[in-house]
């Protein structure tokens, strides 16, 4: 290996501060420094608390609800997103993977997306499989916690195979041997220790209670404690280090144990680690490095072969998750013909009929709709792996979102047809004529409420999005135009007749259904002069269709036409008429489409694209400072929860926050 190829990772003074209600800030990283080169592992321990992941967290540019100060280089280049993107690969606790996938495909997923097209992707899969003892369980599905599939320690391999084949510089591992049992975690440790020294990598990981024969794979350890330092170096100089200082390793003790109860400062003496934790700072800081040329950066796929590659994931994941798509279809079958069974009687095309049909509309726009709550859980559980391999480098938010989009817009028409076919049109007898335009309109109303559920999937707590949810779908049920008049409602609360789907989608099916057949028994009605025929007038109580009007038999005259008929509902149900209105219903539901799917797209963007950034020590306590001068400065911490890339950038700019 020539000084050339070296890769270098340093941190420097590391500090990360947040707000705290009693002292106002509290420091949880303070003056953490290390340095690593190609081809060595490093070990982050120490007791729980100690400040492990929020050092990964600060290191990986995810230090959000707080300052983070100091330096971070790769081969002294400064740690930035796309930096972070192009060389680094971080692998974090919980293995989000593809759960419908198996293991060969989502290793060869990433080869596609990482790896020149001209690459012999099968080849390097395959390889890739083999040694990291993947090919026993190649072609099993990855699973989640409702279908079984790979193991814990398979999964955490593959999501190292995903990582490595990337062929990063510089890897993060958070906590890789957690729920592994001791012979799991030992032979992950050999492999990464032997992969690091072959590959020229550099491996950065957390690391619980590690056996000695883990701590010993460590080129090197860092002991942390209270956010600082206790030791950091070679794991084979660790004893002699404690010894050093007055603290000698018991025979027949674990090393990490030992020196993990030594800093322990909840059962341990205080004023001992203190000491420990004093004596380290009192070391001389590692010399500067210059910066040394990084690795040529890998060709980026283009936006239509990420797309391709992706569809061609999505489409799997659609016909092997029945949670997407195809269980929803069935499910939209089987309840709508539930309900048309309940108002089988409505196949018949007469005046007694003419409400109950337009109840069973009314069923089937409002209940499939619903179902979309299922989506929030879909695209949130979805999204935090698209977050993951969006942070890798593996694909842009665009190519998933566009990807996405191709497959949604065809399955919204197979949805609606699985929802109107059997059940209105095989037992609720509607009329065949307008088939084709009623399936668009409803497969418009699916979409917007789609969109809703996807804008809903992006809060971080999917219970919080399906509730919410389910909150716009019971708005929209109520300001349908059934439950009250529109024109009833009360401003601002009337802004929701318009802005929410369901009255357009009711409205143009109910024309739909309606316009294209007509009614028997009118004739039955007769001009007796009742007034208590209540379908049969229009809101000025004039009668709509002169000359009919309920009969001695008390008989529900809607009309004969369908447009009269229409006009009779529209007397009681104001939002339903004999207008045609379909091209600007389906053009409402596309507008909230767009605008729910607009939300989605931005919020997907700054989630996944919000990294936070590592002031200058000196810029982190002027930042920290002017935090404890101001009295609302609780509030900018919040706003650097918020947008930290901003509130960081504010720093850069005025020196304070
Ligand atoms: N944004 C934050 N705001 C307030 N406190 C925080 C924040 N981030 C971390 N902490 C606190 O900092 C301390 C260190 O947390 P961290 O999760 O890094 O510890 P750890 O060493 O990884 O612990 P464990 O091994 O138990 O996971 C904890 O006391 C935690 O509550």
């Amino acid at each position: 290996m020539t000084d050339q190829e070296k890769s270098t990772f340093r941190f420097d003074s590391i500090s990360f501060t947040v707000p705290s209600k009693g002292s106002k800030t509290k420091t949880i990283i303070n003056d953490v420094s290390g340095q690593v080169e190609s081809g060595e592992t490093l070990g982050v321990l120490g007791p729980s608390g100690a400040g492990k992941t929020t050092l990964m967290n600060v290191l990986t540019l995810e230090g959000f609800g707080g300052i983070s100060g100091g330096s971070s280089t790769l081969n002294g280049h400064s740690l930035t997103p796309s930096l972070f993107s192009s060389h680094c690969v971080m692998v974090s606790q919980a293995d989000h993977h593809w759960a419908f996938l198996t293991t060969r495909e989502t290793v060869r997923i990433a080869a596609q997306l990482y790896l020149p097209p001209t690459t012999d992707v099968d080849g390097v899969v395959e390889e890739m499989l083999s040694d990291m003892g993947l090919l026993v369980c190649a072609d099993t599905r990855v699973g989640n916690q409702f279908i079984k599939g790979l193991s814990g320690g398979q999964k955490r391999r593959l999501s190292l195979a995903v990582a490595l084949i990337k062929k990063p510089e510089l890897i993060f591992l958070d906590e890789p041997t957690s729920g592994l049992d001791a012979a799991a975690a030992a032979s992950i440790m050999t492999w990464l220790s032997k992969t690091a020294k072959s590959s020229n990598l550099i491996v950065f990981c957390t690391i619980h209670q590690p056996s000695t024969k883990v701590f010993m794979m460590f080129d090197k350890v860092m002991l942390l404690s209270n956010g600082r330092t206790a030791y950091f170096g070679p794991s084979k100089d660790a004893e002699s280090y404690f010894n050093s200082i007055g603290h000698q390793l018991p025979p027949s003790t674990n090393i990490a144990d030992f020196m993990l109860d030594l800093v322990n400062s909840e059962f341990t003496d205080k004023d001992q680690v203190l000491s420990i934790l004093d004596t380290w700072a009192t070391r001389p800081p590692p010399p500067p490095t210059s910066p040394t040329p990084l690795s040529a950066e890998r060709a980026p796929h283009t936006l239509l072969s990420e797309v391709a590659i992706l569809f061609r994931r999505h489409f799997t994941l659609v016909f092997r998750d029945p949670m997407v798509y195809l269980g929803r279809c069935l499910m939209f079958c089987f309840i709508c013909s539930f309900f048309a069974v309940i108002y089988v009687k409505s196949r018949d095309r007469v005046q007694e009929q003419v409400l109950f049909r337009m109840f069973l509309i009314m069923w089937h726009v409002g209940v499939p709709t619903s179902l979309g709550v299922i989506a929030v859980y879909v695209y949130n559980t979805e999204f935090f792996s698209v977050k993951k391999e969006v942070k890798n480098g593996l694909y842009k938010p665009l190519s998933y979102m566009i990807a996405n989009f191709i497959i949604q817009v065809p399955f919204m028409v197979i949805l609606s047809i699985c929802a109107v076919t059997i059940s209105g049109y095989g037992i609720g007898n509607w009329s065949w004529e307008n088939y084709p335009q009623l399936v668009i309109v409803y497969a418009c109303g699916l979409f917007a409420f789609e969109s809703v559920a996807q804008l809903f999937s992006m809060q971080s707590d999917p219970l919080l999005g399906m509730l919410n949810f389910m909150n716009v779908w019971f708005s929209a049920f109520l300001f349908a135009g059934v439950m009250v008049p529109r024109s009833d409602v009360i401003w601002p609360f009337r802004l929701f007749c318009y802005i929410l789907p369901l009255n357009w989608v009711l409205r143009s099916m109910a024309y739909l259904e309606f316009s294209a057949a007509t009614y028997d028994g009118a004739e039955l009605c007769t001009d007796t002069g009742d007034q208590t025929c209540f379908f049969h007038v229009d809101g000025g109580g004039n009668q709509i269709i002169p000359g009919w009007t309920c009969g001695d038999n008390r008989l529900q005259c809607m009309g004969r036409e369908g447009t009269q008929v229409l006009d009779s509902l529209g007397a009681n149900y104001k939002s339903l008429s004999s207008e045609n209105n379909v091209v600007n219903d389906i053009f409402i539901c596309l507008l909230i489409t767009v605008v729910g799917k607009a939300g989605y797209i931005l919020l997907m963007r700054h989630k996944c694209l919000t990294a936070t950034k590592i002031l200058s020590a000196e810029e982190a306590s002027k930042a920290v400072s002017a935090y404890s001068k101001s009295s609302s400065g609780l509030g900018q911490f919040e706003e650097r929860k918020k947008s930290p890339q901003k509130a960081a950038n504010a720093v850069d700019e005025n020196g304070k926050l």
